[in-house]
């Protein structure tokens, strides 16, 4: 028989009001994996983390950790008994606690046993120097590792993290979440992580469950979203996007790029044909003259530079199709800084393309 999900969720569904805020959510998280919930402000994302911590409750729906039976409608596990850690936006730590006090809070074992987890994880963490500081004399970051190591001293099987690492400097983040996701990997805890931020779930994930209004639109690993995302929303969710409108007649939409195939799109269904800035190409016009079309670019369309602005790592252009005048973007790397009005030829990568029906 297969080992169950570490973490399973079926079916949760919670109301407000009359109002579904999660909505039949279901995915499951194996351990030593990192699963996040991603998605804009209001979308369910925290409700879904209570239900799962046991401090609210489903409408419907189960959850089941290693194959048993957490919570449904009827039975309930206390919050307490679930095996489940916790690590919240304001990872509070008390403050009339010295650090290794803070980290054996909730560890329950012998005195040498509880010492000797303490000492290993803060030294895990570069904070066994600060054994017996207190939190007022640690920074941001300094807190947020002891914080950490706090809610993985009883070794859950799940971790839950409600934008854990919110409240630290844009510096230091991307250190701490490497340095946590080291350590969660070395436990093997299942991890439920909440964040409304595309990069911090690229950087985590090893699945990300994208949710909007209660529902998850699409899951699985980072790269099948950036790549094959489920609608336009999503492709936008993860980065800037072109977008060229376009009505399909006899399975194809015209645009200043060609023609590009909507097969199974009834004609006159409205679609958007959309491709992300630094899949543009750019083309220097040889008196009125551009390149040939090819298999991979498909043909070029005529533009002119509308603004260039230099970003450091790259260059943003805005141009405007002569054909249709389509306002596009393309990133390009370094100081790339045509003046306005340049004449100039795009084409987009054709493998890099996506056609949605029209939002
Ligand atoms: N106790 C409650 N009573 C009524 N409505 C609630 C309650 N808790 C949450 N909601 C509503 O449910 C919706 C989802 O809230 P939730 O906190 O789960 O969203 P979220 O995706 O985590 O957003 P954020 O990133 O802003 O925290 C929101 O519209 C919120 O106002």
């Amino acid at each position: 028989m297969s080992t169950p999900p570490r973490l399973e969720v079926q079916n949760l569904t919670r109301r407000f009001d009359g109002r579904s805020v999660v909505d039949d959510v279901s995915f499951s998280v194996l351990a030593g994996q990192v699963a996040c919930l991603l998605g804009p402000s209001g979308c369910g994302k925290s409700t879904t983390l209570r239900i799962v911590a046991g401090v609210d409750m489903q409408d419907s729906g189960r959850i089941s950790v290693d194959g048993n039976l957490v919570c449904d409608t009827v039975f309930r596990v206390p919050p307490e008994r679930r095996a489940i850690g916790l690590m919240f936006q304001d990872f509070a730590l008390f403050p009339h606690l010295s650090v290794a006090e803070n980290v054996a809070f909730g560890l329950r074992g012998g005195a040498q046993a509880n010492r000797d987890r303490v000492a290993e994880l803060l030294d895990r963490v570069q904070m066994g120097n600060h054994i017996d500081s207190y939190p007022h004399q640690l920074s941001g970051g300094e807190q947020q590792r002891v914080a950490l190591v706090r809610a993985l001293a009883p070794r859950p099987r799940v971790l839950l993290m409600d934008e854990p690492f919110s409240g630290l400097d844009e510096r230091l983040r991307d250190g701490i979440r490497d340095e946590t996701l080291a350590l969660l990997k070395e436990e093997g805890t299942a991890v439920l992580l909440v964040t409304h931020e595309p990069v911090e779930a690229m950087r985590m994930a090893d699945q990300i469950l994208l949710m909007r209004d209660g529902r998850i639109v699409q899951q699985g690993a980072p790269y099948n979203l950036y790549n094959a995302p489920a609608d336009r929303r999503v492709a936008g969710f993860f980065s800037d996007l072109n977008i060229l409108p376009g009505r399909v007649k006899g399975a194809l939409t015209r645009t200043p790029f060609g023609e590009f195939l909507t097969p199974g799109m009834k004609d006159g269904t409205e679609v958007e044909i959309v491709i992300r800035p630094q899949h543009l190409k750019i083309d220097f016009d040889r008196n009125g003259q551009g390149p040939a079309p090819t298999a991979e670019n498909g043909s070029a369309a005529h533009a002119r530079v509308v603004r260039a602005r230099y970003l450091g790592r790259e260059s943003l252009v805005e141009f405007v199709t002569d054909q249709d005048a389509i306002t596009l973007s393309a990133t390009v790397p370094g100081a790339f800084l045509p003046p306005a009005g340049t004449p100039m030829w795009l084409m987009l990568r054709r493998d890099r393309v996506f056609v949605f029906p029209k939002a």
